[in-house]
């Protein structure tokens, strides 16, 4: 078999798929124009990785393909209905990754509220020349609330997390109730604008969907708290950034968490980058050693059932099955 991989699978799992397959890995290619990546395309049985964009065109000039394997939770880069109609599977990583994307998320609110990359760098810079004052303090996250958009298996990790570790209020709004969320956690269901109005954390962390693409913008900022500190650990394109910014610039809210920008890697020029009140990530809500191991050996076994002509465990798109 002829296997693509793309842009991040841990190289034991690469090797491993290297002693039985055809494999070749590509890495910050431009695929629409990459003569290699395209001539390897139009004979690969598999693709298995990070983020290829797989729409109409693309598929176009992969008349083989089988099955794509995801390397992670997250399947916006795919166009569903394209791969079933050509009856391609598709699938993805969720759960393994959930507890370190949940701890990442907390490190956000952690690092904001009580700015700690900012007075990290005070400390490095040689500038702690004196006791510091008001002007350096940050704000308490225990006992404050929590309000966590898109209840689902991160969701209600970081729940988890805020419950037991901060004795937090949690306030959550997702599509469905979650009647063990709120058994387990006291978490209160509430409107989207009921949340955001209420929390001092507001996170998001629900997929990127046609429902979810612009979910929070300036009325959604305007809802806020000015004290509230938002997170954002689900795609950039679930938020409208230029409405965060100028949120931010007008005070309409207090600072904000990011691992997510609607351009990845971020322009260096964005306005983001040059505010204190915003902590920002590359990206790395799965990227521990353990859980990228995990993700990568989950996303090749979903990948060598597909092949075999077996159902992958995290079929995505079930009814090419039937
Ligand atoms: N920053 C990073 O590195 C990472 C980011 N992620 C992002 O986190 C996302 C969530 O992952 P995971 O928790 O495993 O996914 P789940 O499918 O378990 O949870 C998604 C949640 O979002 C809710 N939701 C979906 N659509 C809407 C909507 N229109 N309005 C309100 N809520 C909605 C769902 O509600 P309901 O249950 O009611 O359907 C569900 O509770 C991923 O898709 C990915 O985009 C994931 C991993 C790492
Ligand atoms: O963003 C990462 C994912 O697994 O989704």
């Amino acid at each position: 078999m002829k296997i693509l991989a793309y842009q991040r699978v841990e190289k034991p799992v690469l090797d491993d798929l290297q002693k039985n397959h055809d494999v070749q890995f590509f890495k910050n290619v431009d695929t629409n124009s990459d003569q290699a990546f395209l001539a390897f395309l139009q004979q690969a049985d598999g693709i298995i990785g990070l983020d290829l964009k797989i729409d109409r065109q693309l598929l176009d000039r992969a008349p083989n393909l089988k099955i794509v394997s995801n390397v992670s939770v997250g399947y916006n880069n795919l166009d569903l209905e394209a791969l079933t109609n050509r009856k391609i599977m598709a699938t993805n990583t969720p759960g393994i990754l959930t507890d370190t994307v949940a701890d990442m998320v907390f490190g956000l609110i952690l690092s904001t509220a009580r700015r700690l990359p900012e007075l990290n760098q005070l400390v490095k810079s040689g500038n702690w020349v004196e006791s510091l004052d008001s002007r350096h303090y940050g704000t308490d996250v225990h006992h404050k609330t929590v309000g966590i958009i898109g209840m689902g298996r991160i969701g209600f990790a970081i729940a988890q997390r805020a419950h037991h570790g901060f004795d937090m209020n949690i306030l959550y709004h997702s599509r469905t109730r979650k009647p063990e969320a709120e058994e387990k956690f006291q978490a209160t269901y509430a409107s989207l604008d009921q949340l955001l109005q209420r929390s001092d954390f507001v996170c998001l962390i629900t997929p990127l969907t046609k429902e979810t693409k612009h979910l929070i913008g300036q009325r959604e900022f305007n809802l806020m708290k000015k004290t509230a500190i938002f997170i954002n650990g689900s795609r950039g394109k679930t938020i409208v950034e230029q409405d965060l910014i100028q949120a931010l610039k007008n005070g309409n809210i207090a600072g904000a968490g990011l691992d997510v920008f609607e351009q990845e890697p971020v322009d260096p020029k964005n306005d983001l980058l040059k505010m204190d009140n915003v902590v920002t990530l590359p990206h790395i809500g799965s990227s521990t050693h353990e859980t990228e191991l995990k993700m990568s050996a989950l996303a090749a076994e979903n990948l060598l059932a597909g092949l075999r002509g077996q159902k992958p465990p995290n079929l995505i798109n079930d009814t090419v099955w039937k």
